[in-house]
């Protein structure tokens, strides 16, 4: 194990192509609520990586900043990946009142390809029965999310990320409540994708869900403490 870096030189450019993304300077906000500060640092091309950090501590805004729905209020990120980021929400941040079923809930990650009004292709049906199988939740396909278990719930919120086919698949606490076996089928699962050559980032409080990445980025209070690669 490695450490990489704990308290870089500020502005400091990585610029290695060997990484998926690169973030320098970053400083990010939630309207006058500075929450990112001052974070260098990069995502590894084709490798795990772990963002890990108490609750609270900027894990979910920093994947907000990689997948590019959340914009940096000042800092560069620089990205060498091709396609549109996959990202996976955290389970909770999904209505329970939702009125959609699991087939539908995955086909959404079809959207980014067909566009919310366009008509699904023989393709793309066959990508959603291919992740509900993957996540074997093919059983529960026309059962409403709300209906659900946590762990089916999440389960699907995975085949929807898995269908979007992207090379960057980024995780908001994926496997936070489950027990042990879902932890560790979601383990195998990031594993497969990484084999593949998807670059996987996820978020995890639990220190013992980074166990399996490659590299980790921890955060206290929105800075980085430190930067491991294994
Ligand atoms: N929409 C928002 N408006 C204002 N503040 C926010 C908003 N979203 C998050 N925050 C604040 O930003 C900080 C970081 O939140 P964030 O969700 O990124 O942390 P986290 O490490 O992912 O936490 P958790 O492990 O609980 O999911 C917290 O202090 C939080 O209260």
């Amino acid at each position: 194990m490695r450490i990489v870096c704990n308290n870089q030189a500020p502005g400091k450019v990585i610029r290695d192509m060997s990484n998926a993304i690169e973030l320098v300077g970053v400083c990010a906000r939630h309207g006058a609520v500075a929450v990112l500060h001052d974070l260098t640092a990069a995502v590894a091309a084709q490798r795990i990586t772990a963002l890990t950090g108490p609750n609270g501590s900027g894990k979910s805004t920093l994947l907000g900043v990689l997948s590019g729905v959340h914009r940096p209020a000042s800092g560069s990120v620089r990205r060498t990946h091709a396609r549109r980021p996959a990202l996976v929400v955290q389970r909770s941040e999904v209505p329970d009142a939702l009125p959609i079923t699991v087939r539908q809930t995955v086909a959404m990650g079809r959207w980014a390809h067909r566009g919310a009004w366009g008509r699904l292709s023989r393709e793309d049906r066959a990508v959603v029965d291919r992740c509900m199988e993957r996540l074997g939740i093919t059983a529960l396909a026309d059962r409403r999310l709300s209906t659900l278990s946590g762990g089916q719930r999440q389960r699907a919120l995975l085949a929807q990320g898995l269908a979007q086919e992207s090379d960057l698949l980024l995780l908001d606490e994926p496997a936070t409540g489950l027990d042990a076996d879902a932890k560790a089928q979601i383990a195998d699962l990031l594993a497969e994708e990484c084999a593949r050559g998807v670059t996987v980032v996820h978020a995890t409080h639990e220190p013992e869900d980074a166990a399996g990445a490659h590299h980790r980025i921890a955060l206290s209070e929105g800075r980085l403490l430190a930067e491991v690669v294994r």
